[in-house]
């Protein structure tokens, strides 16, 4: 199972900030975009690809979890065409912006802060129909019923689609088994956290690199 570290930074000098030695262990780094002004993202992403030369680097700019709509759909497609090119994988929330063309490193994502929604299978299903690289659900459980739920439904969509790279997590305490042993259920990459967690229940890069050796 490989590590995905989050980065988040507010400012141009929180990047400069960062130290790449802390995320040596990481397989790959997501950088949430979204916590930057727009005006600041091109340069942003030189000094994030200057910081982090030897990892690939995935660029997410999340819009389900804010309040208002920071960026219209037409803005929103613009920055996802302009940044796939020049990261290793691109976040997309395709159930959002259906209209957007997938490119080839595309991550299909989706989330749900409230719930495990009981048409789980219908969204995977839904994602994986417009062909991206990987398909990546992030949902918020009730309870151990909603965790057992969601590693089921990746089993299955993992054996009836064995070549489709799929990403699940439970958020939260509940769902910390989740980002323990996910891969066991067909989930291939887990969410850890260097300094803060971009995602409640989510365990820290040395706890998930000492549990993986352990497994
Ligand atoms: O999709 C995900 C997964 C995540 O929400 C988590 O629960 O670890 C963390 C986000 O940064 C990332 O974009």
């Amino acid at each position: 199972m490989k590590i995905v570290v989050p980065i988040m930074p507010k400012s141009l000098e929180a990047i400069a900030r960062l130290s790449s030695d802390q995320y040596q262990g990481a397989d790959l780094i997501e950088w949430r975009a979204d916590f930057l002004a727009i005006s600041d993202l091109d340069l942003a992403a030189s000094k994030i690809k200057d910081k982090f030369p030897d990892h690939p680097i995935i660029f997410t700019f999340r819009t389900e979890d804010k309040d208002e709509q920071l960026l219209s759909d037409a803005d929103y497609a613009r920055l996802i065409d302009k940044f796939a090119s020049e990261f290793a994988y691109i976040d997309i929330e395709v159930l959002r912006f259906p209209e957007i063309s997938l490119p080839k490193n595309a991550i299909a994502s989706y989330h749900d802060f409230d719930q495990i929604p009981e048409n789980l299978a219908d969204i995977l299903g839904k994602m994986q129909a417009r062909h991206p690289k990987v398909v990546k659900f992030a949902g918020m459980p009730q309870d151990k019923k909603d965790v057992i739920r969601l590693m089921s439904e990746t089993l299955t969509f993992s054996e009836v689609h064995p070549d489709q790279i799929i990403v699940t997590m439970a958020m939260g305490e509940l769902g910390k088994v989740t980002r323990l042993v996910g891969d066991s259920f067909g989930s291939s990459w887990t969410f850890a956290a260097v300094d803060a967690t971009s995602a409640p229940g989510q365990l820290s890069l040395t706890e998930m690199r000492q549990l993986q050796h352990i497994l």
